[in-house]
């Protein structure tokens, strides 16, 4: 997913004003005071960079049991990145001068939204009581779309920093990421940050641990990851309460595949996790998942770029690639089981992952035909990254050639969006978010459609018989008590189901609703802020398919269906929905020489209609025949504009039409 120079991604964006800090009325001079202010601060003094020679002659004297593989879970914005940041400082792994030149390596999405949307690993080594450890630290992703990235990064973890924010407490996602990690038999080293803040509440904070999570509060650990205070008590907590790795180098290899992305020189990247075993350049190795066998061509460790090293052990996590490269991103099953050539009958596999399901489709258009092939291009530059993207060819009448997008979640969908925009200077247009939708026909055969243009005519008996169904989705919500009428309301008004209510601390309730995805995609987490003054959060997980009673509905322009305008949704919606279309159609639509009807339909039935009446008189028999540079420029006017009209049935309808009707 990342950018060809992801090996060298910083980890320090925290150096530079992030938006966040804009919002918070601080411009980037004074960001950059209070850093340095803040950096005089510190609690702790860093360790010194060792040297290349060093560092391999360092780790190479590191024994298995002086190994640690930690991450950091935690809630959207809690601070992971900054306190890995510090953690980086603090063994001498970043300098101020790294930290500078690595910034301008980061994604500019997660500068720009100050969300981290990759989850990046990095290699420290630690001293403790006189002995070297060898420390690896994921920093995963908060937000829940990218759950699938946090997952994986435990899989190659001993134990995690539980991280809560001393102002706010647990949220939505503390809860679910710490479900994940304790279903993994992560230890767990508790950690409450920002207890610099005005705001910070540490007695309500280890109160809520200990009721939601029994964590004993006197194991937590305060720190504030901005200046630095108490974060040198962080790494002996980790040495010692987190559990080495179990692993035995004089195995046979035995490799996960934890990660990939691609590199224009080096082919596909492979992070890894070694279980057993060694691997050096020039080993010969083989997937046990699809059997294709490899020369290795260079392993590293990302310290915080890409470090490469004569052998990898078993117990570390790093980066291998192969001589010749690794052509396709599809080739690295996320989740296999590498082993050397010879040793695939021995060597049990490791348990895979679970291949993330796309939620939310999407069609997208290049907004000028012409530039379908350099989009194209973008499209699968950004595709070869981030494998949780499906990506299928896609045409419609209105919009022209295009593609069909899966993501995981709405956050997922407008971040890819701004890469295409931000990374490759692209403009598209996309169709409102949709989710599948499964079909059980009368003779019990299904179908699961994700193209809403493509579902079956609602006035076809084949439909009316079948039994239709809708993906629902559980999600926690975490809310103060005073906000929790109105949030109880917006879930029911979603058609949410409550499934429990439960009070963890004095005045904070944690909800679980049973809700529809197409609720959740159509900007349920916006207006459960909004509704909460932005104290709620959110998280979630799939819940199955749940039968509904769904229709199809259409826009029709002069009864010519518009397949960009089309959506399976819920009977109680369709009223609305279709008013709301057609209000919204008529004011894109320009008038046309003949009256232009304008109507929502689900089958056979009109649910809303509106008229554009004609022009009472042709205004361009005004313009007089000898009058050639007029007529000339009107004609290149009309040629540059037909490049971009649409014709729907006998209606004319500029593409910026469904551009402006479609973004909200
Ligand atoms: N006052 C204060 N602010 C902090 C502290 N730690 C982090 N922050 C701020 O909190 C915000 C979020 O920090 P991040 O480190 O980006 O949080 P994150 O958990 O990595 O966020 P995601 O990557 O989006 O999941 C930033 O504006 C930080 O500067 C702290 O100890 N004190």
């Amino acid at each position: 997913m990342s950018l060809a120079g992801r090996a060298g991604r910083a980890w320090t964006r925290q150096w530079l004003a992030p938006p966040r800090s804009r919002a918070l009325g601080w411009n980037s001079s004074s960001y950059n005071i209070a850093i340095k202010l803040s950096s005089r601060f510190r609690g702790y003094a860093s360790q010194a960079k060792p040297t290349p020679a060093q560092l391999e002659a360092r780790i190479a004297a590191i024994p298995i049991e002086r190994y640690r593989n930690f991450c950091i879970v935690a809630h959207i914005d809690h601070g992971k990145s900054t306190l890995s940041d510090r953690l980086l400082e603090l063994t001498g792994t970043i300098s101020a001068s790294d930290a500078n030149k690595q910034i301008l390596d980061k994604l500019d999405v997660e500068r720009e939204r100050g969300i981290t949307v990759k989850a990046q690993t990095c290699t420290m080594i630690y001293k403790h009581n006189g002995l070297d450890y060898l420390l690896h630290l994921v920093d995963t992703p908060g937000h829940v779309d990218f759950r699938a990235e946090v997952t994986r990064s435990y899989a190659s973890c001993g134990g995690a920093l539980l991280l809560i924010d001393a102002s706010q407490g647990i949220q939505a996602q503390t809860v679910s990421n710490f479900h994940l990690a304790f279903a993994q038999d992560l230890a767990l080293v508790p950690v409450i940050n920002k207890i610099d803040m005005p705001s910070a509440d540490v007695p309500r904070v280890l109160d809520q641990m200990e009721t939601s999570f029994e964590l004993d509060p006197k194991t937590a650990i305060m720190v504030s990851a901005k200046t630095g205070k108490g974060v040198g008590n962080l790494l002996p907590a980790v040495v010692e309460g987190i559990p080495h790795p179990i692993g035995d180098e004089n195995k046979p290899l035995k490799m996960l595949l934890v990660d990939s992305w691609y590199d224009t020189f080096k082919g596909v990247v492979l992070l890894v996790r070694l279980f057993d075993g060694t691997i050096k350049a020039g080993d010969n190795v083989i997937s046990l998942g699809t059997g294709m066998k490899y020369t290795v061509g260079q392993v590293g460790i990302q310290y915080p770029n890409a470090t490469p090293q004569s052998v990898l052990r078993a117990g570390q996590v790093g980066y291998v690639y192969f001589n010749p490269g690794m052509k396709r991103i599809q080739d690295a099953k996320l989740g296999d089981t590498f082993t050397t050539v010879g040793e695939e009958e021995t060597v049990e596999p490791c348990p895979g992952f679970e291949e993330p399901k796309p939620m939310v489709f999407v069609a997208a258009f290049p907004t000028d035909q012409s530039d379908y092939h350099r989009l194209a291009d973008s499209m699968n530059q950004l595709v070869l990254n981030d494998r949780s993207v499906t990506l299928q060819k896609d045409f419609s009448e209105a919009l022209g050639s295009g593609w069909r997008l899966g993501f995981l979640g709405s956050l997922h969908c407008s971040v890819f969006q701004d890469r295409l925009r931000q990374e490759h200077g692209r403009n598209i247009i996309i169709t409102e978010p949709t989710v599948p939708t499964k079909i059980v026909y009368a003779d019990e055969s299904e179908e699961v459609v994700q193209n809403p243009a493509l579902f079956p005519d609602m006035s076809d008996h084949k439909i009316r018989s079948a039994t239709l169904f809708e993906p629902f989705v559980k999600a926690t919500i975490t809310v103060p008590e005073e906000y929790l009428g109105r949030v109880i309301e917006l879930c029911e008004g979603n058609r949410g189901e409550q499934q429990s209510l439960e009070f963890f601390h004095t005045d904070q309730v944690i909800l679980t609703y049973d809700v529809p995805a197409s609720q959740l995609v159509d900007d349920l987490f916006g207006k459960l802020k909004g509704v909460s003054k932005g104290y709620a959060t959110l998280d979630y997980e799939d819940a199955g398919w749940r039968q509904s009673k769904l229709v199809k509905l259409q826009l029709l322009v002069n009864r010519q269906p518009v397949d960009a305008i089309c959506r399976v949704v819920h009977s109680t919606q369709v009223d609305r929905l279709g008013r709301q279309w057609v209000t919204k159609f008529k004011e894109h639509v320009d008038r046309q020489m003949f009256e232009v009807v304008i109507q929502a339909i689900v089958g056979n039935k009109v649910i809303a209609r509106e008229t554009i009446k004609p022009f009472r008189k042709d205004v361009l028999a005004k313009l007089h025949a000898s009058d050639i540079t007029r007529r000339r420029k009107l004609l290149e006017k009309q040629k540059e504009g037909r490049k971009r009209l649409r014709a729907v049935g006998n209606v004319i309808i500029d593409q910026s039409a469904f551009q402006s009707f479609l973004s909200k």
